[in-house]
């Protein structure tokens, strides 16, 4: 049985409210303010459409010139082929309505007849030929769009990708990376059905000079109504936007293998779906509103295209009745109107896509335009050669739109041939430490050095981005699990250079994954995702050996692995932090993020974060010294945990937080 949606379509359903805690859709008031195009006026909007149609046909010229040009000219055919057709078809009529018997008159009228199945042949090859040229130039101007926006979008400075109104425009940009390949074959249509009415109007003109005005009578209501309702549509869209997300992930969970278990055992699933019926019926409801509006619009464009076409005919009429007209050329102004107005039919149809395709392409350029805007830049000065150190001076660091900064005021030194540990704990930092000293995040204030072996030293924000990212290794927390090949997930980590299969090797050696990819039934070629062909699962602690393959395949000089051994059975664990170690006797510097104290202690040095602040420093001796230190603490209830003996006089700390909590308790 279908539930009914708990509220209309304007209001916040159950689902909306229990699954997202609130209402998922934007109000008015934000798509007027954030979608230019919507605020735009009828005139402004038509001068929008052959300028967005000009950067479409610009993108066909540099992808295919050839089959731009063949599109071009075949239209252009076709509309002189219109044209020619009208004037052969006024030659027959004329020929007909004279005096004379029947048989001269049919003889008369056969050249003309005759240049009119000539022309039809010629519309058919036409019509052909531009089919044939805009199959091929369609798909290529899908990809230079795209190409171009993922491009710029995956080159936007990561600090700009949190801020909301940035992420919002570059993921509207999504929608409209076919709608090129769309405004083209819907130009190409509505240049082929404008072509033809061009030329009968010329011929109409030419015929009688009033029936031009009144064919644009015919035309302009329904061209009103066309962009009415593609901006209704795309507002909407705007509108829904998040909705549509949430709906479409909500899907996705369903299917996804990390999911099933929760899905099935807890019940998930149960929840999900009917929330995905509910927010269904939600847009089920936006898209009869839709309809309905759309219905109206049309029966008031209809109304006044026909009461246009009712005045046209009477002045039809009375031209002929006049003697103003003779009836050979009233004939072939019927023939052109009806053929205008079928042709209008077409026209709006398509106009009326072309201006949504052309709202989403708007939102793609733009999108691709503020990507640009906030690109990490190409170039800098370059690093010192060799870079032997990492400074960072005072640094802080906000999340755009966090409550409180998550770094204040650190500083600490990373050095080439030493391992560099952050431990504290959660939400203190560590992470986005890593980032900054990778150079993804630039600090609000305070300096990140890339420093030589002679003191040089060149500074984060100036220095060549590319040079820093060259320089770094990551392994993330949640580094991606890429749906490719063994070989892939490993090579991936620099995608920089042409793949090396003995060097793949090597790194998945040492990450000790090596044996079992080689016993996977493809090997190197198994898919690490099941449902593929050649798909194979692989374990969490598979997957984190993997990862340590894919930065150890880098071979960078910084090294920064977070939690790097968090998945991993006792044993891969202490191999996993001796290849770490083996990596700085070999002079790359690693910055260790762990809460495993045990590994940390050989590290040369621990910086330990507390909110965001540097608490403590030193060597694992001297922080133990510390008496009463957050290091100190942390390291001795770890250690209680496997029962081994507490420094004399130590008793096991409390969580935490928790201090408080025990002395009230006391
Ligand atoms: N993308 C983000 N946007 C907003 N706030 C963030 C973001 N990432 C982290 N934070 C916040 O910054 C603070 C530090 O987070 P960070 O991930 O650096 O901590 P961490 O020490 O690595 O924690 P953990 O040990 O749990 O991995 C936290 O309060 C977190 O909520």
């Amino acid at each position: 049985m279908r539930r009914k949606p708990s509220r209309s379509a304007s209001g916040i359903s159950n689902a909306e409210r229990e699954l997202y805690g609130g209402r998922l859709r934007w109000d008015k008031s934000f798509v007027h303010h954030e979608g230019a195009l919507v605020r735009l006026g009828f005139a402004q909007m038509a001068a929008a459409l052959p300028r967005m149609a000009g950067m479409v046909l610009r993108t066909g010229w540099e992808v295919d010139r050839r089959a731009l040009a063949g599109v071009v000219a075949a239209q252009l055919g076709q509309g002189v082929t219109a044209a020619w057709g009208l004037v052969a078809v006024n030659g027959v009529l004329t020929q007909l309505f004279a005096d004379g018997p029947t048989a001269n008159k049919l003889r008369e009228a056969l050249p003309a007849l005759v240049v009119l199945a000539v022309l039809a042949v010629g519309t058919a090859l036409l019509a052909a030929w531009s089919t044939a040229m805009s199959g091929r130039l369609e798909p290529q101007v899908e990809r230079a769009v795209s190409a171009r926006y993922y491009e710029a979008v995956t080159r936007v400075e990561v600090e700009a990708t949190e801020r909301p109104e940035i992420q919002r425009v570059l993921e509207a940009g999504k929608f409209g990376t076919d709608s090129a390949r769309l405004m083209l074959r819907m130009s190409v249509g509505v240049a082929s059905v404008v072509i033809g009415m061009v030329a009968a109007a010329v011929v109409l003109a030419s015929l009688h000079w009033i029936l031009l005005p009144m064919l644009l009578a015919i035309a302009l209501p329904k061209g009103w109504g066309a962009v009415r309702s593609a901006r209704r549509d795309y507002t909407s869209r705007l509108n829904w936007i998040d909705h549509r997300r949430a709906i479409s992930s909500l899907l996705a969970y369903l299917t996804r293998p990390h999911a099933a278990g929760e899905i099935r055992a807890h019940a998930a699933g149960r929840k999900l779906l009917a929330g995905y019926e509910e927010m269904s019926q939600q847009t089920e409801a936006e898209q009869r509103r839709l309809a309905r509006a759309q219905a109206h619009t049309d029966l008031v464009a209809g109304g006044f295209s026909g009461l246009a076409s009712l005045a046209c005919y009477g002045l039809l009429w009375w031209l002929l009745n006049s003697g103003g007209l003779a009836l050979a050329v009233g004939g072939t102004a019927v023939i052109a109107i009806r053929n205008c107005t079928t042709r209008l039919t077409s026209l709006v149809q398509q106009v009326n896509r072309l201006y949504e395709e052309m709202l989403h392409l708007t939102d793609t350029k733009n999108a691709t335009e503020l990507a640009a805007e906030h690109a990490i830049p190409r170039t800098g000065v370059p690093l010192p050669s060799p870079v032997t150190a990492v400074h960072v001076e005072d640094v802080s660091f906000s999340y755009p739109g966090a409550a409180s900064p998550s770094l204040k005021g650190v500083s600490l030194s990373v050095h080439r041939g030493e391992v560099t540990a952050l431990v504290g704990a959660n939400g203190s930092g560590k992470t986005t430490l890593t980032r900054v000293l990778s150079g993804l995040l630039l600090p609000a204030d305070g300096n990140v050095w890339w420093t030589g072996a002679s003191g040089e030293r060149v500074e984060l924000r100036a220095a060549d981005r590319g040079q820093v990212f060259a320089h770094v290794g990551l392994l993330a927390q949640d580094f991606p699990h890429w749906e490719m090949t063994a070989a892939t997930n490993v090579a991936i980590g620099a995608g920089d250079r042409p793949r090396d299969m003995d060097q793949v090797k090597e790194a998945a050696h040492a990450a000790d994954v090596h044996d079992l990819i080689e016993g996977l039934p493809h090997g190197y070629d198994s898919i690490v995702f099941k449902g593929y062909e050649r798909g194979v699962q692989l374990s969490g602690g598979q997957w984190q050996k993997l990862g340590t393959a894919r930065s150890l395949y880098r071979n960078a000089p910084f090294f920064l692995v977070d939690e790097p051994t968090s998945a991993l059975d006792p044993h891969a664990e202490i191999a996993a932090f001796e290849g770490l170690w083996s990596l700085a006797e070999h002079g790359h510097a690693v910055v260790l993020v762990t809460h495993r104290l045990a590994a940390t202690a050989k590290a040369d040095r621990i910086y330990v974060l507390d909110q965001g602040l540097i608490a403590e420093e030193g060597t694992h001796d001297e922080l133990m010294a510390f008496d009463g230190g957050l290091y100190r603490t942390m390291y001795t209830a770890q250690a209680a945990q496997y029962g081994l003996a507490l420094p004399a006089g130590e008793t096991l700390p409390a969580p935490r937080g928790d201090t408080d909590r025990h002395e009230d308790a006391l």
